[in-house]
């Protein structure tokens, strides 16, 4: 029996990042097919930033190329994301103060709407005939991810646990077939980060996924396949049961705050 790996969606290859005299990244590579997700680790300064920095068009790499579904982007910047079919979520929560969390929500389905999100926050050109889709589509987002209940809350009134529900909502809730998450779970416990699980476990389904994340029980839990870095080079790749019995990746986390196989 033959298997087909299927082609992949994003691909990193030969990345090289050097700040001045520190180089942050060296020749590294990452692939992420569809409804694969793909957990990116390393210890404190390993290089996860940069790379998904680089990923995103926020830094350009000295060497090395960012590839989506086989055309290599030249001079991607991270506002041209959404309109690849890429959204991400950032440390920060990024929610607009002032919108409701369902309005926040609608900004994020702005690549389905015709009228463009300028058009869309003002009223003006085809705001009204795509507004009540665009709602019901936000809603059930803030529905999938069990946070219905704030849809008319200013993001600064709701727990922090809420407004991660929310800026998750945001990111997927335009369909998009690659989801770049940075460090989802800071912050979170108990019943938020069993949701996130769940949440990322589903998206399998829909869409490739990104993951650059410390907390070590959520990445061997829901990813496919691991990629570990340390000191920006890659010391070791493959599915969740090798990278937790990997002596390098263990001696990579050995002095750090973070341990592989534990929570982080
Ligand atoms: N803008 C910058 N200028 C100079 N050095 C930088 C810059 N950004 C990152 N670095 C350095 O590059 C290296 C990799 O940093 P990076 O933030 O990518 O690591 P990380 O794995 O994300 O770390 P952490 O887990 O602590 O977030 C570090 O030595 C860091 O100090």
């Amino acid at each position: 029996m033959t298997t087909t790996t299927p082609a992949p969606l994003l691909a990193a290859e030969g990345i090289t990042v050097r700040f001045g005299g520190l180089t942050a990244l060296e020749d590294v590579g990452l692939s992420v097919t569809p409804g694969s997700v793909v957990g990116l680790i390393g210890p404190n300064g390993a290089g996860k930033t940069t790379l998904f920095n680089a990923v995103s068009g926020v830094i350009r790499p000295q060497r090395g190329t960012v590839s989506w579904k086989g055309r290599v982007l030249r001079r991607h910047r991270p506002h041209h994301l959404a309109d690849l079919g890429i959204a991400r979520t950032l440390q920060g929560l990024n929610l607009f103060p002032g919108l409701s969390a369902l309005d926040n929500v609608m900004v994020g389905a702005d690549r389905l709407a015709r009228g463009g999100p300028l058009a869309m926050l003002t009223g003006l050109g085809r705001y009204h005939s795509d507004e009540r889709r665009l709602r019901e589509r936000a809603m059930a987002a803030l529905e999938e991810f069990g946070a219905a209940h704030a849809a008319r809350a200013m993001p600064g009134t709701l727990p922090f646990g809420v407004q991660k529900r929310v800026a998750l909502a945001r990111a997927v809730v335009a369909e998009p077939e690659l989801l770049l998450l940075d460090e989802p779970a800071s912050g979170l416990s108990g019943e938020d980060m069993d949701a996130l699980a769940a949440a990322i476990r589903s998206f399998r389904s829909r869409m490739g996924v990104l993951l650059v994340e410390h907390h070590m029980d959520l990445v061997m839990a829901v990813c496919d396949h691991i990629v570990v870095l340390n000191f920006g080079e890659v010391i070791a790749t493959g599915p969740p049961e090798r990278i937790q019995s990997d002596p390098a990746v263990a001696e990579a986390y050995l002095g750090d705050t973070e341990e592989v196989g534990a929570d982080g």
